[in-house]
């Protein structure tokens, strides 16, 4: 397993252990000692998976404190293209975000800190993406911003998207009253 830092602190890319032999593919996703070697203390408190048709986003989602969380992010099966914003009014990188391909090819996943909101377009029809979260769902808790208002260029023009994600307010509304 192999963790890369990125340019938003905190968010990693991982390199994760794979094998393949007559049987086919073995693939490591979490080695909590790997994790504690780069400082990142990760407990799964959630799991939980979507399965996506291409051209689907979904995001730009986080969870507000208390019950703010990390989140540990892969796709066993399709390719998203993966998004993080940070929202951490103390971050060097306030507002910039990243952009990762994630695929069952590629066997990469993503740590994401308390802080940043998260999203994906889907990139096949039939993709399966994997949330590991340090803190359980809260429905008052669950938010959200504009997939289109990060100033990242998606590159479509009609995603399938839900309705409530469709009526996220936009980074620059949220930010008014950060609570990060
Ligand atoms: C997370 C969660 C959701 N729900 C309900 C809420 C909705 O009625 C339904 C689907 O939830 P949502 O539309 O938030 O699912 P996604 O849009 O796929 O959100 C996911 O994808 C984006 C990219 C993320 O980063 C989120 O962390 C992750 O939850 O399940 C629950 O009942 N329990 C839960 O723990």
């Amino acid at each position: 397993m192999e963790i890369v830092k990125t340019s938003l602190s905190g968010v990693y890319i991982i390199n994760n252990f794979n094998a393949q032999d007559s049987r086919g593919t073995f693939v490591k996703m979490f080695n909590k000692e790997s994790f504690l070697q780069e400082n990142l203390d990760f407990d799964i408190r959630e799991s939980y998976y979507s399965i996506s048709k291409k051209n689907v986003i979904r995001g730009m989602h986080f969870q507000t404190p208390p019950h703010d969380h990390e989140k540990l992010v892969y796709v066993p099966q399709g390719k998203i293209l993966d998004l993080i914003v940070d929202l951490r009014p103390n971050s060097k990188t306030y507002k910039n975000y990243i952009s990762v391909e994630i695929s069952g090819e590629n066997k990469k996943s993503v740590i994401i800190p308390k802080g940043l909101a998260h999203g994906f377009r889907s990139l096949e029809n039939d993709t399966i993406t994997v949330y590991n979260v340090s803190t359980e769902y809260n429905p008052n808790f669950d938010y959200g911003i504009s997939y289109n208002s990060f100033g990242f260029n998606w590159e479509i023009e009609q995603p399938i998207l839900s309705k409530r994600d469709a009526q996220f307010i936009s980074l620059e509304d949220f930010c008014v009253k950060n609570p990060f």
